[in-house]
């Protein structure tokens, strides 16, 4: 461990015992041997090998059971490696599981108290700062009612208020930012700023990408219990992404795979050859595009929904959607500044005078990046009549950061001339996540998005204009 690493780990492994049941693990205490193991393992962990040094900030993302929150706790010495050793310097704070050290008993203002003696910090030390920890965890009068009367939310509030100002060396935080309202999460983030500011080093796992390329120097990515990338945070997000992006493509390979039990309907097989036979003859999809025979069988082709049913009245239904590039090519994934096509099949079960198709993107802090509808801008699908049928395409310009974003999707009614008249057809709140990967030629920028920003400039004595237009 040289002079500045915070945290040195040479070929951690940890493997689990699964236990078919309770009573097979008490039966593996009592002597002699089983013709049958008792259980399987599992190695949440392995060989992960890696270097932190003083005052930097890691992320450590993957997916769901890639090992994180093991490697938290053997980082914390709340789990023990099976295989390796972990060399952490400094004084350690860590949140794992929010709160878990606080006494229900014991009020917000008395669970401050206890904590710092616990950490071994001065008497008047936690005195001097409760101003602080009651104005960041702002839950007002609950401060000083007891920990068992909070809401869970009042819970994370107090455990990442007192925990941040227990002045650590080495804070490290399992999710705590995806916990609490919008705001909270924020003002988390802010916190951890100005943390990394002070030289604390930090060490983080997230689902949130955003959060890890905001605050962070680098990012380990788990995959598997392996560590798979190691490196930037764009360079590790990416990485996350593309390995995601392949699964998910398989899983859609997968599932489209012809099983007898879903015999296409003689229309759509119709639709299908008019399709292929058109593909022969050199035509792309979107030479096709508003075709009555090949673009519905394409989007059914495609079908994000996969059968799903929304929420609504039902007058219309969305019976198949799917995500294309301008060359009409189904999407997976997506990249920063590239214009993306929602592209949805409308069908009118009864005369429905003026549907309109709209869309929710939701960034990776739940926030809507923008929310709107064909007839906001103009746009008028139809009258239909029961059992009419259209393609109806939203085009945006992804001009968002990097992350994992999620899509809603619905189609309702929105009178011209009765604004209050708005009913939902059928809607699909978030019914996919569209992994938004960097991309070398996108602008740059901190933000929400990117709302097309002109640099001007002039030297004032000759007042000659150099004017920089957006992308
Ligand atoms: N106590 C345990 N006993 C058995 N298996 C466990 C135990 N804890 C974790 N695992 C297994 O180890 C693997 C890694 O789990 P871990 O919780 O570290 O993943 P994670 O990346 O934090 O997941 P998430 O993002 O869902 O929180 C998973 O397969 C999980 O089922």
């Amino acid at each position: 461990m040289t002079q500045e690493s915070a945290i040195v780990a040479s070929g951690i492994g940890k493997r689990y015992r699964v236990y078919r049941s309770p009573r097979q693990r008490m039966l593996d205490w009592l002597p002699g041997e089983s013709r049958h193991p008792r259980y399987r393992e599992v190695w949440a962990l392995r060989d992960v090998s890696f270097e932190l040094k003083r005052g930097r900030c890691l992320g450590v993302i993957g997916s769901n059971g890639s090992g994180k929150s093991t490697l938290l706790k053997i980082l914390t010495g709340v789990a023990q490696p099976t295989t390796g050793t972990v060399s952490v310097k400094g004084r350690v704070l860590s949140l794992l599981e929010l709160g878990t050290g606080f006494n229900p008993e014991l009020t917000g203002r008395q669970n401050v108290v206890a904590s710092a003696s616990l950490m071994g910090l001065p008497p008047d030390f936690a005195a001097e700062r409760m101003g602080d920890i009651a104005a960041f965890a702002d839950i007002g009068v609950h401060f000083d009612h007891p920990v068992r009367t909070y809401s869970s939310g009042m819970f994370v509030r107090l455990a990442f208020a007192t925990y941040m100002h227990m002045e650590p060396e080495l804070f490290i935080v399992d999710e705590a930012l995806s916990v609490g309202d919008l705001f909270f999460q924020q003002k988390c983030a802010v916190a951890m700023r100005n943390l990394r500011a002070r030289g604390v080093t930090l060490l983080f796992a997230s689902h949130d990408m955003t959060a890890v390329q905001e605050l962070c120097d680098e990012a380990i990515l788990l995959d598997r219990g392996h560590v798979a990338a190691h490196g930037i945070p764009t360079q590790t997000i990416t990485r996350y992404l593309a390995i995601q992006g392949e699964r998910q493509s398989k899983a859609v390979s997968a599932a489209r795979q012809p099983s007898p039990a879903s015999t296409p309907t003689s229309q759509d097989a119709g639709a299908e050859k008019a399709v292929a036979e058109k593909a022969a003859a050199g035509e792309t999809a979107a030479e096709g595009a508003g075709s009555e025979t090949g673009l519905p069988a394409l989007i059914r082709r495609d079908d994000l929904l996969q059968g799903r049913r929304g929420t609504g009245v039902g007058g219309c239904l969305i019976p198949a959607l799917r995500l294309i590039d301008r060359q009409g090519n189904p999407v997976g994934q997506a990249r920063c500044g590239m214009e993306l096509g929602i592209q949805a099949l409308i069908r009118a079960q009864g005369d429905v005078e003026e549907p309109n198709f709209g869309i929710d993107l939701v960034d990776p802090q739940g926030r809507s990046v923008m929310s709107v509808g064909s007839s906001n801008r103009d746009v008028w699908i139809g009258p239909l009549g029961a059992g009419e049928e259209r393609v109806v395409t939203a085009w945006l310009r992804l001009a968002v950061p990097p992350g994992r974003y999620r899509l809603s999707v619905a189609v309702g009614e929105c009178r011209r001339l009765d604004p209050y008249h708005a009913v939902f057809h059928d809607l699909y709140p978030e019914f996919t996540e569209l992994d938004v990967l960097p991309d070398d030629g996108a602008a740059m920028f901190d933000g929400v998005a990117d709302i097309g920003i002109a640099v001007e400039t002039f030297a004032m004595e000759n007042r000659c204009a150099a004017r920089v237009e957006p992308t």
